[in-house]
């Protein structure tokens, strides 16, 4: 019951699109940050030989972050989901107890697609905005990538919450989807035009109305959302759902 929801201080769709629109801005915001850089192949390549590890630099660099994150309880959290999952440190410190119930059923944690994230975001994304080059700058790039990545990941398994508020809700309220789809990418499109101009305090803000003049290019970020980032909400939400009634 939905009512019930409220009066817990719970979810319900509203505030979970809330959320979701907001961690737009982040996304865009570290796309920014990562288009500062070019691409830095070596980065990517097992190559640049780690004393002790066997991969390339952004694995170490997203590995070692994750383990240090894990010791401070990120991982404790129903919406952060690590990359490395395999062999993390328990947190050091206890987690506060719980206020209220889980809010999410517990098959959630069995659902990472944090592998499909890294193949589209290093594969596909990455060539469509870096440009080319290296310059050597490996520990920043790397930071920036795993920041977007984080980010992403964060996004895409908030379907958990969504999957979870329609569960528990009546789905015919909520309107043809397609229509939520299109808004979404107009508005991000919109996000990175505005985000992505120069600011100039002789100049009226607005947007970058020139592709070329905007830090990130703003049809990127519309198929960065239609062509993964909602695909793989919605099969985080299916796959939720699927596991939602077991016992
Ligand atoms: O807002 C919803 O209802 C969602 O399911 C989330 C979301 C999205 O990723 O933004 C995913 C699939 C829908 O087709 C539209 C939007």
């Amino acid at each position: 019951n939905p009512d019930d929801s409220k009066q817990e201080g719970l979810m319900d769709l509203e505030s979970v699109r809330k959320s979701l629109i907001r961690q737009e801005d982040s996304i865009v915001f570290c796309l920014i940050e990562r288009a500062k850089f070019p691409f830095n192949s070596s980065l990517y390549k097992p190559s640049l030989q780690i004393p002790g590890f066997d991969g390339s630099l952004i694995q170490y660099i997203l590995k070692e972050t994750e383990i240090l994150e894990a010791k401070v309880g990120r991982y404790e959290s129903p919406e952060e989901h690590p990359f490395f999952p395999d062999g993390l440190p328990f947190p050091l410190i206890p987690s506060p107890p719980a206020k209220s119930p889980e809010f999410l059923h517990a098959a959630a944690s069995s659902i990472n697609m944090n592998r499909d994230i890294w193949k589209f975001y290093s594969d596909e994304l990455l060539p469509l905005f870096a440009k080319e080059g290296d310059d050597g700058s490996y520990a920043c790039t790397g930071v920036a990538d795993i920041n977007c990545l984080q980010a992403l990941s964060r996004r895409i398994h908030y379907g958990k919450f969504v999957a979870e508020v329609k569960f528990r809700d009546a789905p015919e309220k909520y309107g043809p989807a397609i229509h939520v789809e299109e808004m979404v990418k107009k508005r991000v499109q919109k996000k990175a035009r505005i985000f992505g101009q120069e600011v100039n305090i002789n100049k009226k803000a607005g947007d970058c109305k020139k592709q070329k003049n905007c830090k990130i290019d703003p049809s990127v970020v519309s198929r960065l959302y239609g062509e993964w980032v909602m695909p793989l909400t919605k099969l985080v939400e299916v796959e939720y759902l699927l596991r939602r009634l077991d016992e």
